[in-house]
Formats: structure tokens, C-alpha cells, sequence
């Protein structure tokens, strides 16, 4: 199929050079706690219940669940669709310098710095800043309007939930619109396509995400795993849900209440899996402080930049990001 990145060159050598795995161990599937965002209704009684079972979900897992999040299913649906078209166009136009007119390397899969086959990712992903939004091509118009409205949505999605997870930590209510303007933050759509190593592949390795939080819509194919409390445990698709996740940087933030959890997704032997990530991010100056008013703080203080910067040269060398350990005290 003329639109497949070639995955299976790319990570041959790691596949020689690797110890034969039989098999990934089984792992135990969980629903994440699905939180009912009806309830912040601000009249609501139920509104302060609804806060703590989020600040609860962000301290104990780093992941949760929302139902009634304010993103219509047709939206979603059509975000699929215009996905799913996009992704199927020929490899060779996919690594065009330009695609859709986006920044250079927009466009990634696999992963060119992986060491050693845990690093390789057996999926493609078009990474799209919101400030390339309005550039994007006449030509792909539907991909770039449903985007936009997809957006417009998930922003204040991510605005109102960072705004209830501050709270807590005595964050000032305006700490996010200051520092969180529109076209800082990320979309990421991922395709994972079927592999026929998926005992041995995954098809995005471990990581945790740069961003404060992201918000993730996933289809019914399943595969998401997160590490919690030493295991692996993977997460059950919910029809109905968005996957809400602590970044690092609010982990950070909140001086390691809440956390930020190691996640990655299996590659599937059959068929492909769509997901759509929103990285809700701060501009590269802000300077990231841990707030706690009781202990001492945990991470020392540094900017977007900074972290960015160490993330990419810890790549060049290690094949990965080491992220938060890099900033502790
Ligand atoms: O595909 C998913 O479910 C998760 C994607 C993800 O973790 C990411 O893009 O950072
Ligand atoms: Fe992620």
C-alpha cells in the first residue's frame, strides 16, 4: 500500500540486534475513572463533588476519563474521517516538505533516533502547531475546518480543567490565560498502522507528554497502557469518553501532586488505530514554578525552552527524553 511508511526497513537492524521477546506479557485492561463533566454546571450541586474527583484522578492515576465534555459526536466523528483521508495518502506526498503546507516535520513516523527496538514507534503522526493552522491548504479545507472546530472545543476543554486542577495548589485563577494563549499549545493525529511484529513492537513507545495536560480521542480499537503502581495496565476504550492525562509540566507545577504517568500504545497484528491528542502547552518563556505551600519544592524552576531543549538533546544522545528527573532538586 502506497501510503505505508516503510516501518519494517526502518527498524530491521533493531529487530536483529534485539533479544528475541516472545511475547509482550498479557496485560489486565481497567476503565480509568469516568468523571461526568455535566455536574460543573456551575449551578450544579454536585459542582465541588466534581472538582475533587478530578484533583483526585490527577494525584492518584495522572488519567482519567470525561463524559459530557462539550465535543459533539459529529465533530469527533468527522475529525476521524478527515484523519483517516489524510493518513492514507501516499507516503511520498506525506514527506513532502510542505505537506498541508504545515512546518517541516509535521510529518513524522518510526522514530530515526531509536537505539534499541524499545525506543521504535510503529505509527505515523502529523504534529500541527495551532499557530500553522490558518496556513494550512485550500486544497485539504475540510481537515483544516474540522480541525478548527475540533479546537476551538478541546481548548476550553483543557482551559476549564487546568483552571480546577490549579485551584488546589492555590494557582491564581488567571495563571492559564496568561500563559496558555491559543496558538501555543499542540494537536498530534496518530495512526498506528497493523504490524506484523506486534509481540515485539510498540506502537508508541513509553513516554510521558511535555504539555500541562493532554486530552485524547481514541477509536474503539484499544491499545493505550499506562504504568501504574509498577504494572502495565491497558485502557478500555470508552465510546462516550475523552482521555484526559497530567503533562509533565503540571506535575511540575503542582511540585509532584499531580502526576505526570509513563504511557504507550501496542501495535495491533490486523488492524490500523486513529487517535487525536491535544497538548494544551504554555509559550516557550514561561517559567515553570513548583507551587506548594507546605513542602519544599520538589523540581527546580525552568522555562518551556529549557525543557524543550534538554528533551531534544537527551533524543540526539539517549534515543529518548528523560524529562522531569532531569529537574529535580
Ligand atoms: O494514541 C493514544 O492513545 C495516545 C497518544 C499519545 O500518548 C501521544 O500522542 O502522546
Ligand atoms: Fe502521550
Amino acid at each position: 500500500m502506497d501510503f505505508e511508511p516503510p516501518f519494517q526497513g526502518a527498524c530491521k537492524s533493531l529487530l536483529q540486534n534485539s533479544p528475541i521477546i516472545d511475547k509482550f506479557p498479557e496485560v489486565e485492561e481497567c476503565e480509568l475513572p469516568v468523571i461526568d463533566l455535566i455536574d460543573l454546571d456551575s449551578n450544579h450541586r454536585n459542582r465541588d463533588k466534581c472538582m475533587n474527583e478530578i484533583a483526585e484522578a490527577a494525584s492518584q492515576y495522572g488519567f482519567f476519563q470525561v463524559v459530557n465534555h462539550g465535543i459533539s459526536p459529529e465533530v469527533l466523528n468527522s475529525i476521524r474521517d478527515e484523519q483517516k483521508k489524510v493518513f492514507h495518502q501516499p507516503f511520498d506526498k506525506k514527506i513532502e516538505q510542505r505537506f498541508l503546507n504545515l512546518s517541516p516535520i509535521s510529518y513524522r513516523w518510526g522514530n530515526p533516533n531509536a537505539t534499541c527496538l524499545r525506543q521504535f514507534s510503529w505509527s505515523e503522526a502529523i504534529h500541527i502547531s495551532m499557530a500553522d493552522i490558518p496556513s494550512m491548504n485550500e486544497q485539504h479545507k475540510s481537515l483544516r475546518s474540522i480541525i478548527e472546530s475540533f479546537v476551538k472545543n478541546v481548548s476550553q476543554l483543557a482551559e476549564s480543567l487546568a483552571e480546577i486542577l490549579a485551584q488546589p495548589l492555590g494557582v491564581e485563577s488567571s495563571y492559564f490565560k496568561d500563559h496558555c494563549p491559543p496558538r501555543t499549545s499542540f494537536l498530534r493525529l496518530n495512526r498506528y498502522a497493523p504490524c506484523p511484529f506486534s509481540s515485539q513492537v510498540f506502537g508508541l513507545f513509553a513516554h510521558t507528554d511535555s504539555a500541562f495536560l493532554t486530552i485524547v480521542h481514541q477509536d474503539q480499537v484499544g491499545g493505550l497502557e499506562l504504568f501504574i503502581d509498577g504494572r502495565w495496565i491497558g485502557v478500555k476504550p470508552n465510546p462516550e469518553a475523552l482521555v484526559v492525562n497530567i503533562g509533565d509540566f503540571f506535575e511540575a507545577l503542582s511540585n509532584g501532586v499531580y502526576k505526570s504517568i509513563k504511557h504507550r500504545v501496542i501495535t495491533n497484528h490486523k488492524v490500523e488505530r486513529f487517535s487525536v491528542a491535544y497538548f494544551y502547552c504554555p509559550s516557550f518563556d514561561t517559567v515553570i514554578q513548583s507551587r506548594s505551600t507546605t513542602e519544599p519544592a520538589v523540581f527546580k524552576s525552568f522555562t518551556l525552552r529549557e525543557y524543550k531543549q534538554q528533551t531534544e538533546r537527551d533524543v540526539r544522545e539517549l534515543g529518548e527524553k528523560v524529562g522531569l528527573p532531569r529537574f529535580l532538586h
